[in-house]
């Protein structure tokens, strides 16, 4: 006897195929919901046993953690450089979109998912970082609908507006990036990752940089700018920093240790900390993978200025977690030269000889492109990208192209 199963069905995309019986005879409504995997088999009291294949679900799915003005647009940008061609807003659609896609990723703007504009949050005294003022539920089911090769409505916050406005089409990508303030917040979106990046920007360089955008480009006030910082940091403390012990990588950025008592905020210390045992992810390593390891590169073939540059490589813990650590103190005079420097990296998944600094100095315009801020995001990009053409070769059983390091 047939089980007497409900499924409904939000959408039948080209994905996917029915083997029988014919389309007609299924009785699903288009509207409602199910995401499929590859096989579903679904038991019907009306007819026997329907099978619906799909090719659906092979998006990889990316989590870009950070406050607001910590780079993620600029991550975003190397990002998608390092898959080709140029990432857009889509075609004919709200020019105030958040969501970029270019070829082969698609990048959501996770606030789109709040679910209070800025009058709402005003009235009821919570700010975007509040989890309140966001909906999770939604986020889930939409990040899990394009993973399994189902295209959304995703809604827009309007951030020139302050309002939300009516919701855009999101396809199915082959890399699927959502970033902004919670992508690692709630446990069913972040059960939804192949990989997660934090950017933890330190309060002292956060501020610098929040100084040379929002006081030099957008006219504010070192007050209001000030106060802007100190009114978020509880819910950012609370909500948004506990992220990254869920990071596969974590790219932290701090002051200087090569300036005493530097409080200029403009040479930086980063640190690139990679989680070990992390699926299609191998962490990039100094000279001997797993020592600990000091280099001043600057000499011969390493041009350095004041204060130079310190390179530092070596085991950690980071939240009970055991990951590599790869740190770059100092700013580079010279990014041609940067070659030397990545002779020397090892697991960088590049295709060919030079490619990170190929990479580094097509966009030297782009903020932190002469320190690691820039080296990692790119770094992370060649990851990214690696860690995809391993998860898709996975399913497809095809050879994977070799990567040179
Ligand atoms: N690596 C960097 N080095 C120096 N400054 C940086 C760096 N990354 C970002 N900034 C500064 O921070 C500003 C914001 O960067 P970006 O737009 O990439 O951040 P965001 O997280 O996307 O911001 P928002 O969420 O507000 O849109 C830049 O205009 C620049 O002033
Ligand atoms: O933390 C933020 C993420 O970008 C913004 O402050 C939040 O989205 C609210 O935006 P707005 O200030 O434009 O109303």
């Amino acid at each position: 006897m047939a089980v007497s199963t409900v499924y409904t069905v939000l959408s039948l995309n080209s994905a996917c195929s029915i083997s029988k019986p014919n389309k007609t005879h299924l009785g699903f409504n288009q509207k409602q919901l199910v995401f499929f995997k590859k096989t579903t088999t679904i038991t019907t009291t009306r007819r026997a046993t329907t099978v619906i294949t799909c090719s659906a679900g092979d998006t990889v799915v990316i989590g870009l953690a950070a406050d607001s003005g910590c780079g993620k647009s600029t991550f975003m940008r190397r990002l998608t450089s390092v898959f080709g061609g140029a990432a857009e807003p889509p075609k004919g659609g709200n020019p105030d979109s958040n969501t970029l896609i270019s070829d082969t990723t698609t990048v959501i703007c996770l606030d789109d998912y709040h679910s209070l504009d800025r009058t709402g949050r005003k009235e009821k005294g919570v700010t975007a970082l509040d989890p309140r003022a966001n909906n999770f539920d939604l986020m889930y089911e939409q990040v899990k609908a394009i993973k399994n090769g189902v295209a959304v409505e995703k809604p827009i916050y309007n951030h020139v507006t302050g309002l939300i406005d009516p919701p855009e089409l999101i396809k199915p990508p082959k890399i699927f990036v959502i970033e902004g303030l919670h992508p690692m917040y709630d446990a069913r979106v972040r059960e939804l990752l192949d990989f997660s990046i934090y950017l933890d920007i330190s309060n002292e360089v956060k501020f610098a940089w929040k100084i040379q955008r929002d006081m030099a480009e957008r006219g504010h006030s070192l007050e209001s700018i000030k106060a802007s910082i100190e009114a978020r940091k509880p819910d950012f403390d609370a909500y948004i920093d506990p992220q990254k012990q869920y990071a596969d990588a974590v790219i932290e950025v701090l002051p200087t240790q090569l300036i005493p008592d530097d409080n200029e905020g403009k040479v930086l210390r980063v640190r690139l900390i990679m989680k070990e045992g992390v699926k299609y992810f191998n962490p990039v390593y100094l000279f001997d993978e797993g020592s600990t390891i000091s280099w001043i590169p600057c000499g011969r073939k390493l041009t350095c200025s004041y204060p130079g540059i310190k390179f530092s490589y070596g085991p950690e813990t980071y939240f009970g977690h055991e990951v590599s650590v790869l740190e770059m103190d100092g700013q580079f005079d010279r990014l041609d030269e940067l070659i030397y420097v990545e002779s020397h990296l090892s697991n960088i998944s590049t295709k060919f000889y030079g490619e990170v600094t190929q990479q580094m100095l097509k966009h030297a315009d782009f903020p932190g492109s002469n320190n690691g801020t820039g080296l990692f995001q790119t770094i992370v990009g060649l990851k990214i990208r690696d860690l995809y053409e391993q998860i898709v070769a996975s399913k497809t059983g095809a050879p994977l192209e070799a990567t040179k390091a």
